[in-house]
């Protein structure tokens, strides 16, 4: 028969879960980290997956002006639907950049303006993925040893979990 192949890259179908222990201090802090489809086929699947998360980590191409784009999108969202949702905006393809400068597509301060946006206290560095992780457990230490008390009456819904960083590479 008349077999078409298509050749292209994998996407993510639904979302791929991990369990990431990290070390924070003396304590070791387990990230359980949903990698959602970031395609528009997939939108509604991804709203499950984000539900009730306390950190997103937001990632756009830097190479790719669309996927700044559609990382602005997530990031409207995940403010409007998750209120204590912390925001990790986190630019990628750093590397094919330093190698070719003209392969940047999406400006180093308009994602640093959109990744702060009215929040008093920016902290815009360069984050590599491990180090943004780790960024991650340490900016929630101090709330994972809230969760074991919740029962006590901690109110975990804390103005500072709205804050997020920007994470930009480049520069
Ligand atoms: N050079 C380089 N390539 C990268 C980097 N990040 C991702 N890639 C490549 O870009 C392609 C797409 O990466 P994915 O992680 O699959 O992209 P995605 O946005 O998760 O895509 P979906 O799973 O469809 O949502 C792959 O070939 C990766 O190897 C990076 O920082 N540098």
């Amino acid at each position: 028969g008349n077999i078409k192949l298509r050749l292209c890259r994998p996407q993510t179908i639904g979302a791929a879960f991990v369990a990431k222990p990290i070390q924070v201090a003396d304590r070791v802090i387990t990230l359980g980290i949903w990698d959602t489809a970031g395609s528009e086929r997939y939108e509604a699947m991804s709203r499950i997956y984000y539900r009730g998360a306390r950190a997103a980590v937001v990632c756009y191409d830097l190479t790719d002006s669309s996927s700044f784009q559609r990382a602005r999108f997530w990031v409207k969202e995940l403010q409007n639907c998750e209120e204590h949702c912390k925001i990790y905006v986190c630019g990628t393809k750093s590397d094919l950049i330093e190698g070719e400068r003209a392969l940047r597509q999406v400006d180093f301060h308009d994602a640093q303006d959109f990744a702060e946006g009215d929040e008093p206290r920016p902290t815009s560095r360069l984050w590599e993925s491990d180090e943004l992780f780790q960024k991650v457990a340490e900016d929630f230490s101090s709330s994972a040893f809230q969760l074991l008390s919740e029962e006590t009456g901690v109110d975990l819904g804390q103005k500072k979990d709205s804050y997020f960083y920007s994470c930009c590479h480049g520069n």
